[in-house]
């Protein structure tokens, strides 16, 4: 069995009287992309806030590669190593790709040479190789999202928590995409991902946990678990009639 990377426990988030997150319990091994599905409001991105520590969790913990986290400062969650991209990318404009990469970097190291080797490397990974000097509001909206996946590897992560990466993409940027989370997976990084479009859930996780109302509903393989009743259920509600199932 490898190495746990991730433990959530009994976490919970009351905003006044409403209760977004129910008591959630979830851990993730070294390596694995971990999909978080559920229908809007399901309580997806605040339980993601809570694990990057930009939000408070009114109950339970947090603990990440064994240390408790439950609580922290969305920078010191980052030192530990864990980075998100964020759905919306904004880069700062007048700002090349290599210095707002660097910027990524400085949240993690000081060394100005070691960042800049690191910012170098990964766009070239990310494919952004030839648009380092190019100013990220003269970027498309595709290289802005690679942009924002290379500025989180900036940080060196060991866990990487991304909010719904093709969210407005086309079909094959989305296969782009898809491809590129493989391989930042493939260099070591596990992958939390909150995401709706259910393609690239699908063909992205080795396992998926399912929200509804707050509580998690389901957890398993992704072709089991979307087929199961609750889930089919809290999608669809109680008469579900799906063409084609
Ligand atoms: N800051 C807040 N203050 C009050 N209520 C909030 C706040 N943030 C979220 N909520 C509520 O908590 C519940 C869960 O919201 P959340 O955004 O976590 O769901 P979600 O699963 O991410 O939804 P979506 O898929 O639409 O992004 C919703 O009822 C939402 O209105």
């Amino acid at each position: 069995m490898s190495e746990e990377i991730l433990r959530v426990e009994g976490l919970s988030k009351w905003f006044g009287g409403l209760q977004a997150v129910k008591d959630v319990s979830f851990s993730m091994h070294r390596g694995e992309i971990l999909g978080l599905i559920g229908p809007n409001g399901a309580g997806k991105t605040t339980a993601f806030n809570m694990i990057a520590g930009f939000l408070k969790p009114s109950a339970g913990s947090v603990h990440f590669a064994g240390r408790d986290m439950t609580g922290r400062k969305p920078w010191d969650v980052c030192k530990a190593g864990v980075a998100r991209t964020f759905q919306l990318s904004k880069p700062f404009g007048d700002m090349t790709v290599i210095d707002n990469l660097m910027v990524g970097g400085f949240a993690r190291h000081t060394d100005r040479s070691r960042n800049r080797d690191r910012a170098l490397e990964v766009a070239d990974f990310l494919g952004l190789g030839p648009l380092v000097e190019t100013e990220a509001q003269n970027l498309t909206a595709f290289d802005r999202r690679r942009l924002e996946l290379a500025r989180a590897l900036c940080t060196e992560p060991e866990l990487l928590l991304m909010d719904e990466v093709v969210a407005g993409a086309t079909p094959s940027e989305a296969e782009e995409m898809v491809k590129l989370v493989r391989k930042v997976r493939d260099r070591g990084v596990s992958i939390l991902i909150v995401e709706h479009v259910m393609k690239v859930i699908m063909s992205l996780s080795d396992r998926v946990i399912v929200f509804d109302h707050g509580e998690l509903i389901a957890e398993g393989e992704p072709a089991a678990v979307v087929s199961r009743p609750e889930v089919l259920k809290a999608y669809f509600g109680e008469n579900h009639d799906i063409p084609g199932a």
